[in-house]
């Protein structure tokens, strides 16, 4: 495989306000990564640099094999920028955004586009409406749209899917994979850690302009511990008993429950309920919990995510 974007050593601070400090990544091509970070974390300010709509204080970023501070042309042909206020033009209709997008790439084909992409986004009635009168998804479905009127092979994605409804976002998250299964690389920034878990072959976690940890959603899982299994009990006895079986095991009293760690594999399962069965325990409820990236990002930054919308 080879690597779609190379950054190295990023650096980029506004005024004395030190938004990247030192960022390094590769994103192979054909792959969806997604960068993962907070309001705030500096998401925005890297996407700007690697599209080359801000330049950069220091390090070197290749996109598509290009220097992206020398050769601005070169990478602008390969890559589509759709943003978290998306570029479109409300008083226009959304066959017009198009329209204007098909004349800026000199597309030759320009009205078979448009359509194709119309019938793709589920826009062709709304598109002879004027954007202003379109809800979130629509608008996002639109700018998304226009970056493929170019025919991108490196899209950046930011925070595509902020304030859509769950529906919108499913929507969005499909239009994604289809991208990716077309062969286009995805550089996805997002608030949502299941997003990044749903999508991404790979995770960079940003926090204060670093990179704090960066692997497959499940690698990152793996470094942080947490999977239990959780058995709720009929009473205190019960509960009693079960603590004192299972070492380490940590109790809630007043929800009758009891975490036992373990990886949570059919193998420690099985071991586990013959211990509950050899007893003569009966628990009410059983489940296996894996921790997700909401532990990851709690884990690597020391901080709850208050900020990270999770669901
Ligand atoms: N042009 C600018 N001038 C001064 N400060 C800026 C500028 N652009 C961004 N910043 C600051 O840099 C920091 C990172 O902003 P950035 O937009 O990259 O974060 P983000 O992770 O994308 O967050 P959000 O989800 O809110 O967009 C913020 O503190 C922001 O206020």
């Amino acid at each position: 495989m080879s690597s779609a974007i190379e950054v190295s050593g990023l650096r980029k601070a506004f005024g004395d306000k030190v938004v990247l400090d030192g960022i390094d990544l590769v994103v192979e091509a054909g792959t969806v990564f997604s960068l993962l970070g907070p309001n705030g974390a500096g998401k925005t300010t890297t996407v700007n640099v690697l599209a080359t709509l801000m330049k950069a204080d220091g390090g070197s970023v290749r996109v598509a094999g290009h220097d992206v501070a020398a050769e601005t042309k070169a990478v602008r042909a390969t890559i589509g920028v759709t943003g978290q206020f998306a570029a479109v033009d409300e008083l226009l209709t959304g066959q017009e955004n198009l329209q204007l997008m098909a004349d800026l790439h000199r597309v030759a084909d320009g009205r078979r586009v448009i359509g194709r992409l119309l019938e793709r986004f589920d826009l062709v009635e709304a598109g002879t409406e004027l954007v202003n009168s379109y809800s979130g998804g629509m608008r996002r479905k639109l700018d998304l749209a226009m970056t493929l009127v170019g025919d991108p092979s490196i899209i950046f994605l930011d925070e595509p899917t902020t304030g859509l409804d769950p529906r919108s976002r499913r929507t969005m998250w499909d239009i994604i994979r289809e991208l990716l299964a077309e062969g286009v690389t995805i550089f996805l920034t997002t608030q949502y850690l299941e997003e990044a878990d749903q999508l991404a072959d790979r995770v960079a976690v940003l926090d204060q302009g670093r990179i704090v940890a960066q692997g497959t959603p499940d690698e990152l899982k793996r470094q942080v511990p947490g999977s239990h299994v959780r058995l709720r009990f009929a009473g205190l006895g019960d509960l009693d008993a079960a603590a004192r079986l299972f070492a380490g095991s940590t109790r809630d009293d007043e929800a009758l429950t009891l975490r036992v760690p373990g990886d949570g594999d059919t193998e420690s399962v099985r071991i586990l309920l013959n211990q509950l069965h050899d007893n003569a325990l009966h628990a009410d409820d059983f489940s296996v919990h894996t921790p997700d990236l909401d532990d990851v990002f709690l884990a690597l930054t020391g901080r709850p995510n208050a900020e990270v919308v999770t669901k």
